[in-house]
């Protein structure tokens, strides 16, 4: 399996596998039967409410012999409610335990975007939403350097062995390299042909921050959409229905999901798409099979259109705009 070396110095799987609305009751088994097939990346989150289950099909998965430990790459994220310091740590280590886990490989700041403090029993999904009695959430004030500290003690005490970021932009980025004592090992964001993001890629790629992009398909569906992008996709096909998208596909008698996938990675960039499906889920991992042109590439990075889908600041009882 290809990989991306960390500043960490550990090497993260360029193709993982994201765990994201995948059922609780059905996520031991997936996760199992994905490293049956030969994915070695999990892409976890607490908001995504799976972790236990993920860690038992990863358990199951050693047991029978199938991977070691240190075969596997775990990444997971802490939720915004957390960024206080002693939250923070305290979360990393729940989550751990949740995990079933000795360490985590890679520990992420999910949203730059610290929430008021809301016991985790009393989290209801998803968690931007409002707590169990559906008060809506509140932003608080916590600087994103004392949530760094922290993931940079848990570092420090072998919870997590590299940390990073998500969804943080150009200058947020320059502000925590400005201070970080351990180095920030990646970068998370959405990313795809209508969201190119040249400018936030070159910035990390050059300060030596790996990037894994999400929803590489792109929308999946348009309601989805925050208001302020809406406007914005009016007219916009599906990605998969693209005709560059398609034409290529053909060129290389592929389909438009590998396309998709191997613009990214071609660019450099992780990818953590999840699929249900074994034909779908096999394929994805052998993305690396095709090898796209140059011209190809630009022309695909050509349908950016800045256009966004995953800014849920507007669920918060004061409605913010996470990416200005
Ligand atoms: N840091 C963050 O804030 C965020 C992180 N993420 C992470 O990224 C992961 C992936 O992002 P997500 O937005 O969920 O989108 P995905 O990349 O998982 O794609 C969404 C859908 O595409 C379908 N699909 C998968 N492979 C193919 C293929 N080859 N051809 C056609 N369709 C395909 C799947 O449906 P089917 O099962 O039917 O195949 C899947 O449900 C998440 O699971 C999560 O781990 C996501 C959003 C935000
Ligand atoms: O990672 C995730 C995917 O996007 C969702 C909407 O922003 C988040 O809530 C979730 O944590």
């Amino acid at each position: 399996m290809a990989s991306i070396k960390l500043a960490s110095g550990y090497d993260m799987p360029i193709v993982g596998f994201g765990l994201w609305k995948v059922d609780q009751n059905t996520t031991a088994d997936t996760v199992y039967h994905a490293i049956k097939t030969g994915y070695r990346l999990f892409d976890g989150a607490y908001d995504y409410q799976n972790e236990k289950e993920a860690g038992e099909g990863i358990k199951k998965a050693i047991a029978d012999g199938l991977v070691k430990r240190g075969d596997i790459f775990v990444t997971t994220k802490l939720w915004n409610n957390y960024h206080k310091k002693e939250h923070a740590k305290a979360m990393a280590y729940a989550q751990r335990d949740a995990w079933g886990l000795d360490y985590i490989d890679l520990y992420l700041i999910h949203f730059p975007v610290a929430l008021k403090y809301i016991e985790p029993e009393k989290l209801r999904y998803p968690a931007w939403w409002g707590d169990a009695e559906h008060k809506m959430i509140e932003t608080d004030k916590v600087p994103i350097m004392e949530t760094w500290r922290a993931l940079e003690e848990l570092v420090d005490e072998g919870v997590v062995r590299s940390i990073g970021v998500s969804n943080f932009s150009t200058q947020l980025l320059y502000d925590l390299l400005s201070y970080a004592r351990r180095p920030v090992s990646s970068l998370q964001i959405e990313h795809h042909p209508y969201l190119v993001q040249d400018t936030l890629v070159t910035m990390a790629q050059e300060e030596g921050i790996a990037i894994t992009g999400y929803s590489t398909f792109g929308p999946q569906s348009f309601m989805e959409l925050p208001p302020s992008f809406r406007a914005r996709a009016e007219n916009v096909p599906m990605l998969f229905d693209h005709p560059v998208i398609q034409k290529i596909a053909k060129a290389h008698r592929t389909s438009p999901g590998q396309v998709l996938l191997r613009w990214a990675t071609q660019r450099g960039i992780a990818v953590i798409p999840k699929s249900n499906n074994k034909a779908r889920l096999q394929q994805n991992l052998e993305v690396n099979n095709v090898s796209l042109e140059k011209a190809e590439l630009e022309e695909i990075s050509a349908l950016d259109r800045g256009l966004r889908f995953n800014d849920p600041g507007f669920y918060l009882k004061k409605p913010i705009r996470i990416f200005d």
